[in-house]
């Protein structure tokens, strides 16, 4: 792990606060792609590319908008290797991952320094390239999985939205909620230094899961009866849950299964086009357990738990799944 300064590579685990708290960075790159044809990045099918980890949640949510949006062929990806060691993201084959084709880099920090030979901060995906101002657009996902979602949508093959007109302030607001306790929280308590720290993030995240769990068990969505953005980015959270938060991360209260509202859903999320096909189970394993040595010195990747998403739930019980359709506004961005 480690981060550039001034456009230089140093190995660096992340520095937590005074109290042994992970805090963390603000990303850098937050420009917007704009459907109306103005400004520097105007949408345009083939032009924009997607840095993704199938490991990490942050960039899944990317990955399952261009899916679920049908816009694989608007939007090309490259997958880095899981095992994110002294170098960082790279691209060193391990199976389901890519080679960059566009660029020929080693690793994922040359594509930042390419964007800006002087960028200091962390190399994180996703990463939302330009092949033709040959720069990053944005690197914060709730913004990609944003743009996919609105802006990209012209070039979608799938007629859907997950930011549906009526439920955007819930979307939102919802979104907002996850993302202290739950989507950052389990990072949070996982990367804690202090007894403190840990403990704190740790309870809260499973106040935040009773809570839902409660949601849960009145609709079949987090926002009501359409899947939206919200869901995509507690799914990301919860399929990591009994796979690795619960030991890696010592976020262990109980187990996602314990829940039977947030088990259902999160099985009925997997099963639904889009989700299982950009989860990968393995990937997601391996970058954990290898990568955070300081969490797990021994790089050493467990055999378990059995874990079966395919089995059938009960989130029917509220009738057939339904998607939003477009239209959304040309400009969709909050
Ligand atoms: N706020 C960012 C966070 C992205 C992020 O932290 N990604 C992790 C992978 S799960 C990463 O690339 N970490 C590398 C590092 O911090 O050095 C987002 O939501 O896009």
């Amino acid at each position: 792990m480690g981060l550039l300064v001034d456009g230089e590579w140093k190995k660096d685990w992340y520095a937590p606060d005074d109290a042994g708290r992970f805090v963390r960075p603000k990303t850098r790159f937050r420009d917007q792609v704009s459907a109306n044809g103005q400004g520097r990045f105007p949408v345009e099918p083939g032009r924009y590319h997607l840095y993704v980890s199938t490991a990490c949640p942050w960039a899944s949510r990317t990955l399952i908008i261009r899916a679920v949006k049908g816009l694989e062929e608007a939007v090309g990806v490259t997958v880095v290797d899981p095992r994110m060691g002294e170098d960082g993201w790279s691209f060193e084959g391990y199976p389901g991952s890519d080679q960059d084709r566009l660029h020929g880099a080693r690793y994922l920090r040359e594509i930042y320094q390419r964007a800006d030979p002087h960028y200091t901060g962390r190399v994180t995906v996703p990463v939302l390239w330009d092949t033709r101002e040959r720069t990053i657009v944005n690197n914060e996902s709730r913004e990609v999985l944003r743009m996919l979602d609105t802006e990209f949508h012209a070039l979608a093959r799938e007629p859907v939205t997950l930011w549906p007109e009526a439920l955007r302030e819930r979307v939102d607001e919802t979104i907002t909620a996850l993302y202290e306790p739950v989507n950052n929280g389990v990072y949070r308590a996982g990367f804690a230094k202090s007894q403190d720290a840990y403990e704190k993030a740790c309870r809260e995240l499973f106040t935040a899961l009773e809570g839902w769990e409660q949601v849960l068990s009145r609709q079949r969505y987090l926002c009501g009866d359409v899947l939206t953005e919200a869901d995509v980015c507690l799914y990301t959270t919860l399929v990591r849950f009994d796979l690795v938060y619960y030991a890696h991360f010592k976020c262990n209260l109980s187990r996602l299964q314990d829940f039977p509202n947030l088990w259902n859903y999160l099985l009925d999320l997997y099963q639904t086009r889009g989700f299982a096909e950009t989860t990968d189970l393995e990937h997601i394993k391996v970058h954990y357990y290898w990568s955070q040595d300081a969490v797990n010195p021994t790089r050493i990747v467990p055999l378990g738990p059995r874990v079966d998403l395919r089995a059938p739930h009960d989130r029917d019980r509220w009738g057939p799944r339904r998607l939003a359709p477009l239209p959304v506004p040309a400009s969709g961005r909050s």
